[in-house]
C-alpha cells in the first residue's frame, strides 16, 4: 500500500487526476469506478478541467458506480445514480450509455446485485476504483463487520452513516436505511484502488486502515490485501499516522515516471 500525504484536498484531487490521465492515455476506454460523498469532488473537478482544456481525452472512458441507496424514487436528486451523472458523467461530456450502476429501485434487489457484479465482470472489470472512507472505516457502503469476501449485496446503514449523510437530504428521516454496495471482494477485484481521505474527522479511520490489522471491523483495512492500493490523505487526515514521516520520505524520493 502506498500512502501519499498531500497539502490539501485540492492537491489530492490533482494527484489522483494525474493518475487517471495516465490510465486514459494507456487505455482510452478504461472503466473508472467512482465514489460519491464530498471527498472525491476535487478529483472530478480536476479531471473535468483537464478534459475541458483538452489535455485529457476521456471521450471513451466508462464510469461505474460503487453503491446506491435502495428505495429512492427513480430520478431522486440524491440517488447515487443522479449524483454520479451530475458530478462525473455530464461534466466529462460522456453519455448515459458509458455509465453503469446497480438498480436501487429493482423489485428483486438480490437479483439486481448479482446482475451488477456480472455486468462489471463482463465490462472487463474496473481499472481504477476511487474510494472515500466513512468515519467508521466503511468503503462503498460496506459497514463495519462486512465480510472481506463480500460481493455486491444489500446492506443496512449504521445510524452514524445515516447521520453523516443526512446533510444531503432535507431531514434524517429521508435517508434510506438500506443500500446496495459493491462488496469488499468486488472492490478488491479492481486493478488499482485509490482512496482519498481529507479532514480531521477521517484521521482515526485512516490510521486504522493503514496501520491497524486487516479486520472486518474496519472495512477499508482490506486495502492492505490489494497489490496496488494508493491512499491519498491531506495533513489533517494523516495526523494520526505513526509512519507519516516515512510516507513523506518515500513519496518525495519516488521517481516521477512511476506515478501513483
Ligand atoms: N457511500 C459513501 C462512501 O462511498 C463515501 O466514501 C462516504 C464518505 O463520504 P464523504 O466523502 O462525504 O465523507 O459516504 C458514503 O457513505
Amino acid at each position: 500500500m502506498e500512502v501519499v500525504i498531500v497539502k490539501d484536498a485540492k492537491a489530492g484531487g490533482e494527484l489522483i487526476a494525474d493518475g487517471i490521465a495516465g490510465l486514459l492515455r494507456r487505455k482510452p476506454d478504461a472503466l473508472l469506478g467512482v465514489a460519491t460523498g464530498s471527498t472525491p469532488l476535487p478529483i472530478y473537478d480536476a479531471l473535468t478541467a483537464r478534459v475541458r482544456d483538452g489535455s485529457v481525452d476521456a471521450s471513451r472512458a466508462r464510469i461505474a458506480q460503487l453503491d446506491e441507496y435502495v428505495g429512492l424514487p427513480a430520478g431522486h436528486p440524491e440517488s447515487y445514480r443522479s449524483t454520479v451523472l451530475r458530478q462525473v458523467v455530464e461534466p466529462l461530456g460522456l453519455s448515459a450509455d458509458q455509465f453503469m450502476g446497480p438498480d436501487g429501485s429493482a423489485e428483486d434487489v438480490q437479483a439486481a446485485c448479482e446482475a451488477y457484479d456480472k455486468a462489471l465482470a463482463e465490462a472487463g472489470g474496473v481499472d481504477l476504483q476511487i474510494l472515500g472512507i466513512g468515519t467508521d472505516g466503511h468503503i462503498g457502503f460496506n459497514e463495519p463487520c462486512s465480510s472481506l469476501a463480500s460481493r455486491t449485496r444489500i446492506k443496512t446503514l449504521t445510524e452514524q452513516t445515516r447521520v453523516d449523510n443526512a446533510r444531503f437530504f432535507d431531514d434524517i428521516e429521508q435517508v434510506p436505511h438500506h443500500v446496495i454496495t459493491q462488496g469488499i471482494g468486488t472492490i478488491l477485484e479492481a486493478r488499482h484502488l485509490v482512496l482519498l481521505a481529507t479532514g480531521e474527522g477521517k484521521a482515526e479511520a485512516v490510521a486504522q486502515t493503514v496501520e491497524g490489522p486487516v479486520a472486518a471491523l474496519v472495512p477499508a483495512s482490506a486495502l492492505q490485501l490489494h497489490p496496488h492500493a494508493t491512499v491519498v490523505v491531506d495533513e489533517a487526515a494523516a495526523s494520526k499516522l505513526k509512519l507519516a514521516d516515512y510516507f513523506r520520505h518515500t513519496f518525495a524520493n519516488k521517481p516521477a515516471w512511476q506515478g501513483i
